[in-house]
């Protein structure tokens, strides 16, 4: 089957099935726009609805409103215009549903892996020893077993983000947004990463929006790909991911996978 045939023009498509109308919709938008300083269109009337427990990538060159459109959904800025829900509630600020990473680990220097961890728990109250059990557990979870009593200074950079990954599961929000959060690392580590990420998501069951400027990695762990033009920000197409789960690195060698890079792309370059 052609893969372009599952495509959806997010743009100008009829009104989806609102959030509070249907329970499996997080995430909705309708006609959302962010402007900065009354001029800069960081998004341009963006409409989507994002099912619960999928795995979504933002793609697109850089400038083109991804991260605005991630920090919307925090609750981090506020739109311009249109609707946007979470849970079938207008955002108007951050919610502890809802999580955030971003491609630098921001660790505290002075704490241990597992204490870093807990911040997001310490910052609500005191850290029960439920609390820190479950500190480790996570670090089981992103295989850092024999490091939650190690300081960041002894961690690789991608042991570091496998503490901030941590650190949002252990925030207990189940909409998780994250901002390229192995960018900053080798193509290696990267890769390792992103195959460890869809084995936790589907783990602890979370509704994931991940941004990249990476064509194939969007497409390797999405169930959809949400792909987006700059100057306006603009959410061009929204493409659906055929592939069956559990991937292996084997299927972005294959002419399917290969041929929805090529569509992603002309999307991209068309514009
Ligand atoms: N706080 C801000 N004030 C003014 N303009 C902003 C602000 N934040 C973003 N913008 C502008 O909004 C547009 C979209 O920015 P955004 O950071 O969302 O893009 P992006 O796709 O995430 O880019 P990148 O991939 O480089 O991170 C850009 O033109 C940017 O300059």
């Amino acid at each position: 089957m052609n893969a372009f045939s599952n495509t959806i023009v997010a743009a100008d498509r009829a009104r989806p099935a609102m959030a509070g109308g249907d329970p499996d919709i997080v995430i909705s938008a309708d006609g959302l726009v962010k402007t900065f300083n009354g001029e800069v269109i960081a998004l341009d009337r963006a409409t989507f609805d994002i099912r619960r427990g999928s795995f979504v990538s933002l793609v697109g060159p850089s400038g083109c409103g991804k991260s605005t459109l991630l920090r919307l959904v925090a609750g981090l800025i506020a739109k311009t215009g249109g609707e946007l829900s979470v849970l079938g509630h207008g955002v108007s600020g951050p919610s502890s549903d809802v999580a955030m990473m971003f491609q630098r680990p921001t660790l505290l220097d002075w704490r241990t892996a597992v204490e870093n961890v807990l911040l997001p728990t310490e910052v609500k109250r005191s850290a029960t020893n439920a609390d820190r059990r479950r500190a480790i557990d996570l670090l089981n979870l992103v295989g850092l077993k024999d490091f939650a009593f190690s300081f960041p200074r002894q961690l690789s950079g991608g042991m570091q983000q496998r503490v901030a990954l941590a650190r949002l599961l252990q925030t207990g929000a189940n909409i998780l947004l994250l901002d390229e959060p192995f960018g900053a690392l080798d193509e290696f580590t990267r890769e390792r990463l992103n195959l460890e990420l869809m084995r936790i998501v589907e783990d602890v069951d979370a509704t994931v929006l991940f941004v990249t400027h990476n064509i194939a990695e969007a497409i390797f762990l999405a169930d959809q790909v949400m792909v987006m033009t700059p100057r306006p920000g603009r959410l061009a197409r929204i493409v659906d991911v055929p592939f069956e789960r559990p991937r292996g690195v084997e299927l972005m060698q294959t002419p399917e996978f290969n041929g929805l890079v090529g569509e992603v792309r002309s999307i991209l370059g068309g514009h």
